[in-house]
């Protein structure tokens, strides 16, 4: 809908604003709507058409917009401010010195056409905003908006999936079947590249089309097999339980490749599991338990002392992260090998902490949300590890697989570039 057909009945008219004490006239008093022209008559404070009401309160702006409410702070509408002197429009960046707002500014006139707000203020400069950037721009718009598109899945919910094969020769020189395979991974939080040769080469190509190789203690493409290069129970042949990688880390790994180049014995299937599935029932079951595992921080580490590799990691952080601002899930940080001594909380919120905790590894290890697969040369799996648990069945005899770490940002990054919502 554009906004020029929804604005057609606002006048383009100056209002002289009252003084910074005077009372504000009470929100959209009942008759306003049916006498458009009243308030900006006898208050000379607000305006509006059908779909569009604006009010100058004494602390904030009020704007309505085909039916959204927002309110703004002066001195973020000031500090907002789109103009050449204020905003570097080539580099997006601001120029204008937000220190030197005076705090308490209010602007001096408003006026509202079709689809701009133009404010005036004391010292004479005048902002335009349009009203679709507001509406996109302010709070109450930002918390209308979906969250990430995602599917949670059991292995059923996968499975049926019909998820799209994505074969290497096109996702190397196809920028649609890169993006095919981006909207995949965000979606599910895994996705395949088949056919890529059976080397580290190969495989450090196909993550560089994604994003770029997060080099870490372990190197920058890694090649591993159960020799006990490290210490870590990684470089062994026993089960790993699900977990997530790099739970040691400030900020833990975006995404894991890997690629399984050889494998000649028995067992090693991987296990994956969607943590944010679990994550999702546990707080429609019990939202206090995903309250605490989202509120009590943690520590995970990696200690190790094993031939030249001395290394001392520690991540400091909660189970669950959500945005403070809607509460939506974006990392899940899950590793009972690498929790470190939990000393963060007294022992009344360790106990809750503990159930909390249960009810989660309950609902991560229901057989029902388990996807297990094998892995095989040519076929290279990424995960997020934000999201997506993995792990492995024990195994016998000569098995290596390589990958890498990706940063997660460039990722995005990529998947923005291609349109999609990341
Ligand atoms: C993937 N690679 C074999 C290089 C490292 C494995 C790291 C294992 C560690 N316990 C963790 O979960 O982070
Ligand atoms: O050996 C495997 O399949 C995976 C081991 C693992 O969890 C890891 O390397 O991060
Ligand atoms: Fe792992």
């Amino acid at each position: 809908m554009t906004f020029t057909r929804m604005f057609v009945r606002l006048g383009a008219c100056l209002h002289r604003l009252p003084k910074r004490n005077a009372q504000p006239p009470a929100l959209w008093p009942p008759g306003i709507t049916r006498d458009p022209c009243a308030a900006s008559r006898t208050q000379h404070t607000a305006s509006h058409s059908k779909s569009c009401l604006w009010q100058l309160r004494e602390d904030y702006f009020e704007l309505s917009v085909s039916g959204l409410l927002m309110r703004f702070d002066y001195v973020w509408l000031r500090d907002h401010c789109r103009s050449a002197s204020c905003y570097n429009m080539k580099t997006n960046q601001r120029n204008l010195d937000t220190a030197t707002v005076e705090l308490g500014i209010r602007p001096s006139n408003i006026r509202v056409d079709e689809e701009t707000l133009f404010l005036t203020w004391p010292d004479g400069h005048v902002t335009r905003f349009n009203l679709a950037w507001l509406v996109q721009n302010s709070y109450e718009g930002q918390k209308q908006r979906a969250v990430q598109p995602r599917i949670l899945w059991n292995s059923e919910i996968y499975n049926k999936a019909k998820v799209p094969t994505i074969s290497c020769g096109g996702f190397m020189t196809s920028d649609e079947e890169l993006k095919k395979f981006l909207k995949t991974f965000l979606l599910y939080g895994i996705a395949f590249v088949e056919d890529v040769p059976p080397t580290l080469e190969a495989t450090e190509t196909v993550a560089q089309r994604v994003s770029l190789i997060r080099e870490t203690m372990y190197g920058r493409v890694w090649n591993f097999t159960s020799d006990f290069s490290r210490g870590d129970t990684a470089y062994t042949k026993l089960a790993l339980d699900r977990h997530t990688d790099t739970s040691y880390f400030q900020e833990p790994c975006g995404i894991q490749v890997f690629h399984c180049l050889r494998h000649e014995g028995t067992g090693g299937r991987t296990l994956l599991v969607d943590g944010f599935h679990g994550a999702d029932k546990v707080l429609k079951e019990a939202p206090g338990n995903f309250e605490l595992l989202s509120r009590v921080p943690i520590k995970h580490e990696y200690i190790e002392n094993v031939g030249a590799h001395h290394n001392h990691m520690i991540g400091v952080g909660p189970v669950l992260n959500v945005y403070p601002w809607n509460n939506e899930l974006y990392m899940i940080r899950y590793n009972n090998y690498d929790r470190a001594v939990i000393n963060t909380v007294p022992h009344d919120t360790v106990q809750r902490w503990y159930v909390a905790h249960r009810a989660l590894t309950t609902e991560l290890r229901k057989p029902e949300n388990e996807l297990w697969v094998k892995l095989k040369p040519g076929k290279v799996l990424f995960i997020d590890n934000w999201r997506v648990l993995h792990g492995r069945k024990s195994f016998t005899g000569l098995r290596q697989l390589c990958g890498c770490y990706l940063t997660r940002d460039d990722v995005l990054n990529t998947a923005r570039s291609l349109g999609l919502q990341a």
